[in-house]
């Protein structure tokens, strides 16, 4: 697994700055500055409404920031005019920027019209211009590495809910992002299944040389598989670090009752 501190010295991948974001008159974001390196695996943990899906929704520009800037590989998601106002980038400028992204959500998002074979050729064909044949031998080897290969004609209805989280990994995957986010991708599954799409994202971790920024109330799998830990309450980043720094000696009196507050949760399950 790649390290921390092997990144620092080197170019951010992702740069948000002074970001801050309003829904109506509710401050959801306040002031984030925070960067993603190429390669790094950043989990992004803290209490329910922090802020966290607002944050990485801005980098799929599903949602805009009220304030500030976001780069990705050196391309500014959105500009601001001299008055401050965000200025839409065009079709093909927002294509080329999200294409560096791929996204697996809490909730699958596949097409249940299609086979799983075509839900993971779609995007190929059309955003990436493959051809039919090129993106079934890519669909079927990123099936294989999810443990899949078998599924390839059935629909997402016949699939439990962790084969569905994985063929939707398997998607994202497929398109040679160069991060990965991941939000909470395992809250809609059953108990039973989230070791088997936890395990498939340990694999990714360890394998793939994407960055990874994992949305998760998964402490102990936050502490096993990142080279940084991001402690996010009311809209602000607290604390960051080494998951043994942030997990063991705390700096902050928040991320401290975060943390205890999750033990003490765990032990009584
Ligand atoms: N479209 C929206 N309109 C109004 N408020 C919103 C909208 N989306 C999010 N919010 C609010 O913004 C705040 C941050 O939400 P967000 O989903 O980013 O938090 P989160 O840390 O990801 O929470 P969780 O861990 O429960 O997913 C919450 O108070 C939420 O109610």
């Amino acid at each position: 697994m790649v390290l921390m501190n092997e990144h620092v010295a080197g170019e951010p991948l992702v740069k948000y700055r002074n970001i801050g974001k309003r829904f109506g008159a509710t401050e959801v974001l306040s002031d984030i500055n925070f960067d993603i390196y190429p390669g790094e695996k950043v989990a992004m943990i803290g209490p329910s409404g922090s802020g966290k899906t607002t944050l990485a929704r801005m980098l799929m520009t599903l949602e805009k920031p009220s304030k500030g800037t976001i780069e990705v590989g050196g391309e500014l998601l959105w500009h601001r005019n001299v008055n401050g106002r965000l200025m839409e980038a065009n079709a093909s400028h927002l294509r080329k920027v999200r294409g560096q992204i791929g996204m697996v959500f809490q909730h699958f998002n596949l097409f249940p019209h299609m086979t799983i074979l075509r839900n993971i050729m779609e995007a190929q064909v059309h955003v990436l211009g493959r051809t039919k044949q090129e993106a079934k031998e890519q669909a079927v080897k990123l099936l294989e590495k999810v443990g899949l290969a078998d599924k390839c004609n059935a629909y997402p209805a016949q699939l439990s809910g962790g084969q569905q989280q994985r063929v939707a990994m398997a998607r994202a995957l497929v398109m040679k992002p160069k991060i990965m986010l991941f939000d909470e991708v395992t809250s809609a599954l059953d108990p039973e299944l989230v070791e088997e799409v936890l395990g498939v994202i340990r694999e990714i971790a360890e394998e793939e040389e994407m960055a990874m920024l994992l949305i998760t109330h998964e402490m102990a799998f936050a502490r096993d598989i990142a080279d940084r830990v991001v402690f996010m309450a009311d809209g602000q980043i607290v604390e960051q670090g080494a998951p043994e720094q942030l997990f063991n000696q705390p700096k902050h009196q928040r991320t401290m009752n975060f943390l205890s507050r999750f033990s003490a949760q765990s032990q009584s399950v």
